[in-house]
């Protein structure tokens, strides 16, 4: 898979290749182009003249239809897309086919769909004396598209969360200039000759490839062109853009990092508890931003789960690796730490030897941790790994008072056969989503993100319709 560049509905391959190596085997499978500032000036023109011409005074109608023509391109290369993910990042190809491909598929879909259910709000007001002018008078409410709006994704879930903000920023009649992680350029490429197939009007997508600081992502969240920014990643990132954005008021989107928490209670399905950690810990080797780091279990039931997390750590086979040798590098130093913090290692701490090629890549062993103080840098950051700290707890306002002791806010699980308990203790959790005896169950409808250090904002449905457009409020005196 080339990567290219994407700019006003020409492919194009400006500035120096930085080498892309595979993260299954550290064999290195091409280079990308590393965008210079010009080629972001060009995205940012080209996105204005859309805007300006006939993608911004487009109808609903039309990028409804739009959005169903890119969902059918996807489709029909699904398999292409997987291959593309599969590659760049190393993942078990069940996990591309099953969730990846489908749920960017699903993305374009829901906001095809979600653009017909937006009523506009109107309001005929006997306006009260006080107001200058008095009388009566019809208020209603449009939404105007933001603008130019630049997408910076993340490498854990390129395509699924690249489209999860290009498909409502298109929808709501934006232009996007979309700049993925320079670890995983290619499915963010194939969606480029997807949507340059499916006929929207040129610089209504745009895509620049490179990396963040002093390079595309900087020029890009720094450039008086754009007129919102919507980016996943790192909390420390999060601030980097906003810093970089707040000379021009740029409105941001923020989902970010976290350390989730997972709640057990005594009264628990105790096998649907520990399945359920056992996804929410390991799933995609611990790279999605809603896994769970943090286990707090409920003190009569604590050594059999931890005795059944660890075992069931062990058995774990066909994991995937991790994005990077320098990630690698980073988890693994994570283990040590705990070590050195006085963890109890239970399952995994190390890297894995396969004993094939596998051995070339990035991969560390899936990993529960017991024993460290709440204090512990290693129940405290995140680590964005295949591991988790599991401690006991012995009434419900301590697990209250655990899980909320962070300062992320993303996503919970709360395991517990008690109605009343769920529905007393998960609006309690300072996360943005709480999931009750399951975990990663989405409605892309609902409201989508973190609170404290995890984010700025919500996705999903309305709330991205929401952030990617601007009410307007016009006044008729009758
Ligand atoms: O939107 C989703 O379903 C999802 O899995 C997002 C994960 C975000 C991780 O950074």
């Amino acid at each position: 898979m080339k990567a290219e560049h994407y700019v006003g509905g020409v492919f194009r391959s400006d500035g120096p290749a930085f080498p892309l190596f595979s993260p299954a085997d550290g064999a290195e499978i091409g280079g990308v182009p590393e965008a210079p500032r010009e080629v972001v000036d060009d995205a940012v023109a080209a996105a204005r003249e859309a805007v300006r011409g006939p993608w911004g005074t487009s109808g609903v109608e039309e990028r409804a239809a739009a959005m169903r023509r890119i969902a059918d391109g996807i489709q029909a290369r699904f398999e292409e897309f997987v291959d593309a993910e599969v590659a760049d990042t190393g993942r078990p190809r069940a996990f591309a086919e099953t969730v990846d491909v489908p749920r960017a598929i699903g993305n374009f879909r829901a906001y095809a769909d979600l653009l017909y259910g937006r009523p506009e709000r109107a309001y005929t007001t006997q306006v009260p004396g006080w107001s200058t002018g008095g009388g009566q008078a019809l208020n209603y409410t449009v939404r105007r598209p933001l603008g130019v709006v630049a997408i910076i994704s993340p490498w854990n879930l390129p395509l699924l969360l690249m489209t999860w903000k290009v498909a409502p920023a298109l929808a709501a009649g934006n232009a996007v200039v979309v700049k993925p992680s320079e670890e995983t350029p290619s499915t963010a490429t194939l969606l480029a000759q997807v949507i340059d197939q499916a006929g929207l009007p040129s610089g209504a997508f745009n895509l620049v490839h490179g990396h963040g600081p002093g390079a595309a992502g900087e020029f890009l969240t720094g450039h008086p062109g754009v007129d919102a920014i919507a980016f996943t990643g790192e909390s420390a990132t999060g601030s980097a853009i906003m810093r970089n954005a707040a000379d021009h008021i740029t409105p941001v989107s923020f989902e970010l990092g976290g350390k989730n928490p997972a709640l057990v209670f005594a009264d628990a399905d105790l096998d649907a508890a520990v399945d359920g950690t056992v996804r929410s810990s390991f799933t995609h080797s611990g790279q999605i931003c809603l896994c769970t780091e943090r286990v707090y279990v409920e003190r009569p039931i604590f050594d059999e789960f931890v005795e059944r997390l660890g075992a069931r750590a062990r058995e774990l086979a066909d994991y995937g690796p991790m994005i990077s040798a320098a990630h690698r590098d980073k988890v693994l130093s994570y283990y040590r730490l705990a070590r050195e913090e006085g963890a109890t290692v239970v399952a995994g701490g190390g890297a894995p030897s396969f004993g094939d090629d596998r051995d070339g890549g990035f991969h560390v062993e899936p990993t529960v941790l017991t024993g460290l103080p709440e204090t512990a840098r290693t129940v405290r950051e995140e680590i964005f790994g295949p591991v988790c700290h599991v401690a006991p707890f012995d009434t419900e306002d301590e697990a209250l008072r655990l899980a909320n002791d962070s300062p992320y806010g993303l996503a919970s699980t709360v395991w517990t056969r008690d109605l009343s308990r769920a529905h007393r203790v998960a609006p309690q959790v300072e996360t943005g989503i709480v999931w009750v005896n399951c975990w990663n169950l989405r409605d892309l409808r609902t409201p989508f993100g973190g609170v404290k250090a995890s984010g700025i904002g919500r996705e999903g449905g309305e709330y991205s319709l929401d952030f990617f457009s601007e009410p307007v409020n016009v006044c008729i005196q009758i």
